[in-house]
C-alpha cells in the first residue's frame, strides 16, 4: 500500500487484501509467542525482582515505551498506518518529515485503542496462546521482544479500520453525513458491518492456523497455535475493536 497515492489507500478492495496479508503476520507473531509461558511477572507493575529504577510501569511497558521513542525518532509514527501506544511520550524524528498526503482526517491519530488493545492482549490473548502458565524467569526479555511485536500487528490491523471507514464514508457521503448528524451509532455500526465478509476472514483463518500452526514434519502433530482459538481472538476481539474505531472515526467526520 503506497501511502503517497490516495487513491490506492481508499480503495476497499486494497484494504481488505492488506488486511489479509495482516492475518499472516499476526498468526506467526503469536506462533512466536506460543514458544513461552504466560509470564505474568511481565505484566505487573513493580513487581518485586522486576523493578525499574524511575519508572513506575510493567516490565513489557518499559521496553515497548523505549522501543517506541527509538522507533518515533526513525519516523514509524509519521506513517499514517501506524499507532502509538505511548503518544504523549514519543519524540520528533531528527531526520526530515515525509510530507504524506492527507488521506484521514486530522484528528485520525487521536483514535487510539491501544490501552484496550494491550489489556485485552495480557487478559485475553495471552492465556490463549502460551505454551503453558507460570513464568520464565531466563526468558522475561524474549517475552516482551514477543508481546512487542503481537501488539504491534495488532494495532496496525485494529486501526486500519480508520481506512476503512474513510473509505466507506468517501463510497456514501449523503447517508454517513445524516447518521453522524443523528449520532446514530447503531445504525453506524449496521452499515459498517458485512457479515459475509466476516465469515470468509474466520473461514481463512481456520485453515490458515490448520496449515501454518503445525510443523509437518512434527510426528505427534502437535499445533503451535489452535483454530479454534485463533478464531477467538478474531471473532471476539480483532474485528470488534476494528468496528470500534471505525465508529469512532466516523463518529467525528463531519469535523472542521
Ligand atoms: O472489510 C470491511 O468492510 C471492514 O469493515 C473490516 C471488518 C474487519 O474487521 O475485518 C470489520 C467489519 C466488517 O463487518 C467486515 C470486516
Amino acid at each position: 500500500m503506497d501511502f503517497t497515492r490516495p487513491e490506492t489507500v481508499l480503495d476497499l478492495q486494497n484494504i481488505r487484501n492488506e488486511l489479509v496479508r495482516m492475518e499472516d503476520t499476526i498468526i506467526f507473531k503469536f506462533i512466536e509467542r506460543s514458544h513461552f509461558a504466560t509470564c505474568p511477572s511481565v505484566y505487573k507493575e513493580q513487581h518485586p525482582g522486576l523493578t525499574i529504577p524511575n519508572f513506575e510501569g510493567s516490565f513489557l511497558d518499559w521496553a515497548l515505551l523505549n522501543l517506541e521513542i527509538t522507533q518515533s525518532q526513525i519516523r514509524r509514527f509519521e506513517s499514517p498506518d501506524e499507532t502509538p501506544f505511548f503518544p504523549d511520550k514519543i519524540k520528533k524524528s531528527f531526520l526530515p518529515s515525509i510530507n504524506y498526503p492527507q488521506i484521514l482526517a486530522p484528528y485520525a491519530p487521536e483514535v487510539n485503542y491501544n490501552d484496550k488493545i494491550k489489556d485485552v492482549y495480557i487478559k485475553n490473548i495471552i492465556p490463549l496462546i502460551s505454551r503453558k502458565d507460570g513464568d520464565d524467569i531466563n526468558n522475561f526479555g524474549s517475552v516482551a521482544a514477543s508481546d512487542i511485536e503481537c501488539l504491534q500487528s495488532l494495532s496496525r490491523r485494529i486501526h486500519f479500520g480508520k481506512f476503512v471507514a474513510e473509505a466507506k464514508f468517501q463510497s456514501d457521503i449523503p447517508l454517513y453525513t445524516k447518521l453522524i448528524k443523528d449520532k446514530d451509532v447503531e445504525k453506524i455500526m449496521e452499515n459498517i458491518t458485512n457479515s459475509a465478509v466476516e465469515e470468509k476472514i474466520l473461514e481463512r483463518l481456520t485453515k490458515k492456523a490448520e496449515v501454518y500452526g503445525v510443523d509437518p514434519t512434527n510426528k505427534k502433530g502437535e499445533r503451535r497455535i489452535t483454530p479454534e482459538y485463533l478464531v477467538k481472538i478474531y471473532k471476539e476481539i480483532v474485528i470488534p475493536i476494528t468496528k470500534e474505531v471505525e465508529v469512532e472515526y466516523l463518529l467525528r467526520r463531519l469535523e472542521d
